[in-house]
């Protein structure tokens, strides 16, 4: 039931609003186009792409950005602004589901992406869904077989489950993901020398999590949506040991030297397997709600 510009007739210029607002909000905080990505992956894998991901802890109910799977994330903050922006112009009308969509959508195009098309009409969730994250969100760990298995639940194949690992070309990971592939011994799928760059780092092998200890993504293009990332994993460059096992696996690895061969072929595939992320068992017509602010539900 989601469609195009669903808003077309409810609030005309809804679509315009977000796009406006995700240009700012980059102007000021580049990063932020990065965290529309990620929030979109960490809210849609989870039950629905329904907003559960923005919604705070409140009234017994404890928030997802609480789980350890959503270590990191950032900008939260932020999507209230573009929500404000909406209801000056059209008050109840535009989802925070819907701004989950598109905001990935726009950030994309500051990140050099591919433009991708998206269907609108999503509702936001009255609760939200701690304990499904941890068996939702993969580690940073995980089998191949078990990443696929997931994202094939959702209905994104292989080549396409590939093909969004390529959020992984722009952003950061904290030292707490990295260092069991440093410390005692460095893991000897590592490149050395870049071993020895992330060890600069991730100078410890017990990292205080407050501390905002990183490395970059993906060093030569970290603010792009490129093909960089595969180049990177197939060099022994990657950070996480998920990003290397889709070297490793003979059921990912063709498709990561067609990527990195292929920019274009990789945005195809990267746009595809978006919208099928975003399309995940959205709550349509009378089902959820229109949050007021995306935080919280709204009060009977
Ligand atoms: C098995 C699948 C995945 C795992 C285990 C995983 C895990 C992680 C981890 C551990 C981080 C670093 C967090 C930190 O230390 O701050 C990260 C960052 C990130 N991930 Fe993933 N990820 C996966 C798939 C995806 C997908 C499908 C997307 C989007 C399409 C995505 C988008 C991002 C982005 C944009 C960042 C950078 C965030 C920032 O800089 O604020 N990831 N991921
Ligand atoms: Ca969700
Ligand atoms: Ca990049």
């Amino acid at each position: 039931e989601l469609q195009l510009n669903y808003y077309s007739e409810s609030c005309p210029r809804a679509e315009e609003i977000i796009k406006e607002q995700v240009a700012q909000l980059y102007h000021k905080h580049g990063n932020t186009a990065v965290s529309w990505i990620r929030n979109l992956f960490h809210d849609c894998m989870v039950k629905s792409c329904d907003a559960s991901i923005y919604l705070d802890t409140a009234n017994d109910q404890e928030s997802e950005k609480n789980s350890p799977k959503n270590f990191g994330m950032r900008n939260f903050k932020y999507v209230e602004t573009i929500k404000k922006a909406l209801e000056s112009e059209c008050p109840n009308t535009v989802s925070c589901a819907d701004i989950v969509a598109l905001s990935a959508r726009d950030g994309l195009l500051w990140l050099g992406g591919p433009r991708v098309e998206m269907r609108t009409g999503r509702k936001d969730s009255k609760e939200s869904y701690l304990a499904e994250v941890e068996s939702s969100i993969p580690n940073h760990n995980d089998s191949m077989s078990s990443v696929l298995s997931r994202f094939q639940s959702i209905g994104v194949d292989t080549e396409g489950t590939v093909a969004l690992f390529g959020a992984h070309s722009v952003g950061r990971v904290h030292c707490v993901n990295l260092v069991h592939r440093l410390y005692p011994t460095v893991d000897p799928t590592l490149d050395p020398d870049y071993a020895k760059y992330l060890k600069g780092r991730c100078p410890t092998p017990n990292p205080d999590p407050e501390a905002v200890l990183y490395s970059r993504n993906d060093r030569e293009t970290t603010m792009i949506l490129d093909n960089m990332y595969y180049k990177n994993i197939l060099n022994h460059k990657g950070l996480l040991i998920v990003d290397q096992e889709l070297v490793s696996d003979p059921n990912t690895s063709p498709f990561v030297e067609k990527m990195a061969a292929d920019n274009g072929y990789f945005h195809d595939q990267f746009a595809r397997a978006l919208v099928i992320l975003s399309e995940n068992n959205p709550l349509t017509g009378d089902q959820g709600e229109i949050r007021k602010v995306c935080r919280y539900v709204n009060s009977a």
